[in-house]
């Protein structure tokens, strides 16, 4: 019988991961996949025991100690004769809660896709590249990866699967796109799936729980006596199948759970339902809704109008497997709120809706100070996580001025010191070029005007006028300066490259400025869609989800107005302001974490270089290379001129007139042609 036993999945795991350093790929693809099967093999017989064992053993109302410890050893007698018969002697699939935590994070899938791409199989790589990047989404190599299978020809990328994320948030997310575009019919489908695939996914969750718990060692239990430790360890179980509401209501990938992820269902449906005038489901979800929240006034109101509008729907009745799911979770609360009382336990409820009088009254005041602490030792774990990653400065000159927690934000900073005060007028002068200063009503506000030059632009006036050449020299280092800067400073744990620089100047209109209460640029983020309803950043298209670190290297500070501020996700709470002024830089991720916008520039005119920075080599800025070479050619001195290199270099930061330029007409054309090709490349 031996041979035909689960493999355990810890040993065909390792073997994978041998062979994959070996170079044996196909071995190693092999091996990864055994090991992933037998990881879902293994959770579902656990689960199926766990459900035959209660059925064949239940526990009668009424029981005396005798009884109770009968049904008890009856039930472990069932589950281990049950596992065994699948899957050989228990210790065989005993696994280190290490691996156990490698395989919730997907880790196997990262192995298997670069082995798969060894092999050339190319659609099972994207699958099991995707299927990893959605649990980890903030994994800098997997994105590189995936950018190149996108490159790949014949790969079909929209054959993308994820293949572990539960189907119910496929449903979810389907049912309540759908539910806002007003498609009800869709909606409901969509969510009544996403409801019963939950419900398969709270069980099987719950199931798990029995038999997880990490062993005490012999000497701490034999201090203790039979009732303490069958109590101690009972409510570890009923802990762990309390967090099963929030386990299925946090999507892989994503920090935070959906806030009361199954009511919201309910909250939709009883919607949807009355929409398309589906009275009985619309009493019956709604009542279904008012299980969790019996006290909400809104839901009593429309219930009276469902009753009115429906008249016929008199019978309907509150779901039933719903209603014994609250009572089992609240019967749960109770024993862990007694223990709490009691015993020293601690618990973090995690559902919103549990109803005030079933907390005793020294538990809420627990509750209350356990939140209290755990938010803020979060807070200073990621404050002194952030800080103790800080890196040095890659050069002299700059300093830093605010970090983060002066900041109030995360993945903040502002330095000083960047440019020089001569090396601002530099840059200045070029936005004072015709091509940068084109006055154009601001996209944003009709009470400034706005003007940017992009690299681009500022490599086309190099070719047309040799003028320009230092400011833009400048215009360029800064934004490599800017890169290092971020690069070490926040320590990326991959290489950044710059994906676009734009200088940008703001003028305020004269005689326009009364009792103006609009912002120079609203709030934004600027790699993901903000939401500041449901406090949310969708990164998604149109965004510029390459975008990983954004910077805004002040030029000037001679017009009133004009602070870079940063917001909560509300978009309206600020929580720190940035004075502008020359050499002055401020970098932050990108991200949700720092929505930001402009005031006002009331008055004068307001230059900024705006500079974004990307991991991902393909979003890298292409002019940025044009330009250098183009610079570059023509800050060594041509032959003719006889002058030596070092006397070109100290020219840099002087002026140059036009006829020291010493780029022959056509090569300075060819070198234009070929930014455009690229250019178009994109
Ligand atoms: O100029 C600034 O201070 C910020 C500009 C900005 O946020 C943007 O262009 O996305
Ligand atoms: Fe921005």
């Amino acid at each position: 019988a031996e041979k035909s036993w689960l493999q355990p999945f810890d040993l065909l795991y390792s073997a994978g991961i041998h062979a994959f350093f070996q170079g044996s790929w196909s071995q190693s693809r092999d091996y990864l996949q055994q090991a992933l099967h037998s990881y879902s093999l293994l959770k579902k017989v656990k689960v199926s025991c766990q459900a035959q064992c209660q059925r064949e053993t239940p526990f009668h109302v009424s029981l005396k100690d005798l009884g109770f410890m009968d049904v008890v050893l009856q039930r472990s007698e069932c589950l281990e004769h049950c596992e065994r018969l699948q899957l050989g002697p228990p210790t065989r699939h005993k696994v280190s809660s290490l691996v156990h935590k490698e395989f919730q994070r997907r880790e196997p899938y990262n192995f298997l896709q670069a082995a798969y791409f060894k092999l050339g199989q190319m659609d099972a790589a994207l699958t099991a590249a995707h299927t990893f990047f959605v649990a980890n989404p903030q994994h800098a190599q997997i994105r590189e990866d995936l950018g190149k299978y996108r490159n790949i020809q014949g790969v079909r990328w929209d054959n993308a699967r994820d293949l572990e994320t539960p189907p119910h948030w496929e449903a979810f997310e389907e049912g309540v796109s759908h539910y806002n575009v007003q498609n009800y019919t869709q909606a409901i489908l969509r969510l009544e799936t996403s409801l019963k695939e939950a419900f398969m996914s709270l069980d099987e969750c719950r199931a798990l729980c029995e038999g997880t718990q990490e062993e005490k060692s012999h000497a701490e239990e034999i201090q203790r006596q039979v009732y303490e430790i069958i109590a101690d360890w009972y409510v570890e179980v009923l802990k762990c199948r309390q967090a099963c509401a929030i386990e299925i209501a946090r999507k892989p990938g994503q920090k935070l759970p959906v806030h009361d992820f199954i009511p919201t269902h309910f909250h939709l449906l009883h919607s949807a339902y009355a929409e398309v005038s589906d009275g009985a489901a619309a009493v019956e979800t709604l009542l279904t809704y008012l299980l969790f929240y019996p006290r909400d006034d809104s839901a009593q109101e429309k219930l009276q109008q469902y009753r009115q509008r429906f008249r016929e729907e008199e019978g309907a009745r509150a779901r039933e497997n719903v209603n014994a799911y609250i009572q089992q979770s609240l019967g749960e609360k109770r024993l862990i709120f007694y223990a709490m009382e009691n015993l020293d336990i601690s618990f973090e409820d995690p559902d919103a809706w549990t109803p005030e009088e079933n907390i005793p009254e020294v538990v809420k005041n627990r509750l209350r100070a356990e939140k209290q602490k755990r938010m803020e030792a979060e807070q200073e774990a990621e404050r002194t996580a952030e800080e103790a990653q800080r890196g040095p400065l890659p050069f002299e000159g700059p300093r830093v001025t605010l970090d983060s927690h002066q900041l109030n934000g995360s993945q903040r900073v502002v330095l000083d010191g960047v440019l020089t005060w001569s090396e601002c007028q530099e840059i200045l002068r070029l936005a004072r070029t015709p091509a940068g200063s084109g006055g154009r009503r601001s996209p944003h506000t009709p009470h400034e005007l706005y003007s940017s030059l992009s690299m681009l632009k500022a490599v086309q006036l190099t070719g047309e006028r040799a003028l320009a050449t230092p400011g833009v020299r400048l215009f360029l280092d800064a934004g490599e300066r800017s890169r290092r800067i971020v690069e070490s400073y926040f320590r990326t744990d991959a290489p950044l490259h710059v994906s676009f620089t734009q200088l940008v100047c703001r003028t305020a209109l004269e005689g326009k400025q009364e009792g103006r209460v609009d912002l120079s640029h609203p709030v934004h983020a600027d790699n993901c869609i903000l939401d500041p309803e449901g406090r949310e950043c969708w990164k998604e298209p149109p965004a510029y989800i390459h975008r990983d670190y954004s910077a805004v290297l002040f030029l000037n500070d001679n017009f009133e107005g004009g602070d870079l501020f940063f917001t909560d996700l509300d978009a309206i709470t600020v929580t720190a302001e940035v004075r502008p002024t020359c050499g002055r830089l401020a970098a932050f991720s990108s991200g949700g974490e720092n929505p930001h916008g402009i005031h006002a520039v009331t008055s004068g005119r307001r230059c900024a270089i705006a500079l974004w920075f990307t991991h991902s080599s393909e979003h890298a800025e292409k002019e940025r290379k044009e330009a250098e070479q183009l610079l570059t050619q023509m800050e060594v001195t041509s032959p003719q001129d006889g002058e030596t290199v070092e006397g070109s270099m100290t020219r840099r930061s002087s002026t140059l007139s036009e006829s020291k330029n010493p780029l022959g007409k056509k090569q300075r054309v060819s070198s234009m042609e070929h930014v455009r090709l690229t250019r178009e490349e994109l």
